[in-house]
């Protein structure tokens, strides 16, 4: 099952950096784990803001769920989370 999900970063002024960037670097980690897996199909940046829209390849929405809640920068992210179908005109086999 497929998923647009986006995420839009809101790490509040007063936290700590050091412990921020440590956060940060945890998300990277996770976020680079579940792409080389597959089940993180495509990361974009939003330019000009810290966002990112991604698409996810999954088994169920329980499924997206519990990779979502455990994003280590997820309390200070709102999602929105688009299911998707493919897409009558599309030509790539993997677009499903
Ligand atoms: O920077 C972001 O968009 C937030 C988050 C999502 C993946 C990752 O590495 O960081």
């Amino acid at each position: 099952m497929l998923f647009m999900v986006e995420m839009d970063v809101n790490i509040p002024h007063d936290f700590d950096p050091a412990q921020a960037d440590r956060i940060k670097a945890e998300e990277k980690a996770y976020s680079q784990t579940l792409q080389a897996s597959g089940v993180w199909r495509h990361i974009w940046r939003k330019a000009g803001l810290y966002s990112n829209v991604s698409i996810f390849d999954v088994e169920s929405n329980a499924a997206l769920h519990d990779l979502l809640i455990a994003l280590p920068l997820y309390p200070f992210i709102t999602m929105t989370v688009t299911p998707l179908c493919r897409h009558p005109s599309a030509i790539h086999e993997d677009d499903r």
